[in-house]
């Protein structure tokens, strides 16, 4: 379980988050809320991508940042801009990632190919990621994500740019996921997922609260 105690942040003099608590238990939790409303920058916190100005996070009952290497450990993050490294193979990028996430290159291969082919990616993956579409690099960056069996997975419109089926196949990953994980993943089609929620919190105006 991941919990929030009384963070904000801030960018310059503007408050994006001001005073947020919350507890992400394992399920699917959905953020919703208007655009720039701030539901990147909590999951950038979450995914200790940055660092809140105040208050507490804690991962299975330790803060951070000391639990901040355990909490890496079993994370999965799939961030809505990524620069990815367009000389790469899908296939290559991924396996550099599992490196890095200290998975070894059998069982990341193995993983990699399950999870492109229920999401309509395999047949690209040993092409370069220069010739990948919005969708495909999307879909590529939730793969890595998925990569390991996260206990915690912090995704970032992983449906947005996909067509209809292809997001279902997208979603019903996550679903699966969220059976034994923690999942929070920001989306503008919140319908769609709501009944599979454990919550649905909305971000506004700095604070967060369920839908
Ligand atoms: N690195 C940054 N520097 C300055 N301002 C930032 C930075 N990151 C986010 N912001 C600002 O913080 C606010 C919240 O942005 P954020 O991306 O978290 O919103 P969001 O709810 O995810 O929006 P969207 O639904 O459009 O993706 C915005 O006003 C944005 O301009």
């Amino acid at each position: 379980m991941l919990t929030l105690t009384d963070i904000s942040r801030s960018y310059g003099r503007k408050r994006v988050l001001d005073g947020v608590s919350a507890t992400f238990p394992i399920g699917l939790t959905l953020l919703v809320g208007p655009s720039g409303a701030g539901k990147s920058t909590l999951l950038r916190l979450l995914a200790t991508a940055e660092k809140p100005n105040a208050g507490a996070i804690a991962w299975d009952g330790a803060a951070l940042p000391g639990a901040r290497k355990a909490l890496r450990a079993v994370l999965g993050y799939a961030p809505q801009a990524v620069d990815l490294p367009e000389d790469l193979t899908a296939r290559e990028f991924a396996l550099h990632m599992a490196a890095l996430k200290g998975l070894d290159a059998r069982t990341a291969d193995l993983q990699f190919g399950a999870i492109t082919e229920r999401i309509g990616l395999h047949a690209d993956i040993n092409n370069r990621i220069a010739t990948f579409s919005g969708g495909m690099r999307r879909r590529l960056v939730f793969a890595q994500a998925m990569l390991g069996a996260p206990r915690l997975l912090a995704l970032d419109e992983p449906t947005a740019e996909l067509d209809g089926e292809t997001a279902a196949q997208v979603s019903a990953l996550i679903v699966e996921r969220a059976a034994e994980a923690v999942v929070v993943m920001t989306t503008h089609l919140a319908d769609a997922l709501a009944p599979q929620a454990v919550q649905v919190l909305r971000v506004d105006q700095g604070r967060v609260a369920p839908q």
